[in-house]
């Protein structure tokens, strides 16, 4: 599988590295020509707003929403979650909008800027340790979101079909579990388009 990695802001060499250890070919996105013969691409943390800016300099946007739509898989992780949700609590920031989920950002709170949590994520791990840093979650979900992990109430983790976002940094720590996850979900979509 051969995965990319948007390359416009955020921690893009720990995605890459992740991606290589769940088996994949990962390969750095910061052009529209860089998005031709994907399987995938993961959308990494960052700042939402700065992210979105640079999206549409560099003519990102529009191409990979529609990849988005036609089944193309996208794993958004902090920012890039935000990116994917249809709908953003108190923000007007352009954004992909392809998941039905609403989300919050920055939404734990002050005194927690950034914090550590261990997580039960359905199946893919019962113990995958997760960096939050003003993080956001996941307000409200869709019925056709999967959700795959919450601290309480808040979830943090949602899947719907060939879309994955998580609320932390799933790169900053040396468990490859949920980047292998999409990589499953692409072998999926690829398997799914041959058929
Ligand atoms: N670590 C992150 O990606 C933080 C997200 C950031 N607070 C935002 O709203 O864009």
């Amino acid at each position: 599988m051969k995965i990319g990695v948007l390359a416009l802001q955020g921690a893009v060499r720990e995605h890459v590295r992740m991606l290589e250890q769940a088996g994949a070919e990962a390969v750095t996105v910061k052009r529209k020509q860089d998005l031709e013969d994907l399987d995938g691409l993961v959308i990494p943390g960052g700042e939402s707003t700065t992210i979105s800016k640079l999206m549409h300099k560099y003519d990102l946007m529009e191409p990979i929403r529609e990849l988005g739509k036609s089944g193309f898989p996208i794993f958004g992780t902090c920012a890039g979650l935000i990116l994917l949700a249809e709908r953003i609590e108190e923000s007007d920031v352009s954004h992909l909008g392809l998941m039905d989920i609403t989300v919050r950002r920055n939404a734990f709170g002050r005194q927690r800027e950034s914090f550590e949590a261990r997580l039960n994520v359905k199946g893919v791990a019962e113990d995958f340790e997760a960096v939050f840093i003003r993080a956001p979650y996941i307000s409200e979900a869709g019925e056709g979101v999967d959700v795959l992990s919450a601290i309480g109430d808040r979830m943090v983790i949602v899947q719907q079909g060939h879309l994955l976002g998580a609320a932390f940094h799933p790169e900053l720590t040396e468990d490859p579990r949920l980047h292998a996850h999409f990589v499953e979900m692409a072998k999926q979509a690829r398997q799914a388009q041959t058929v």
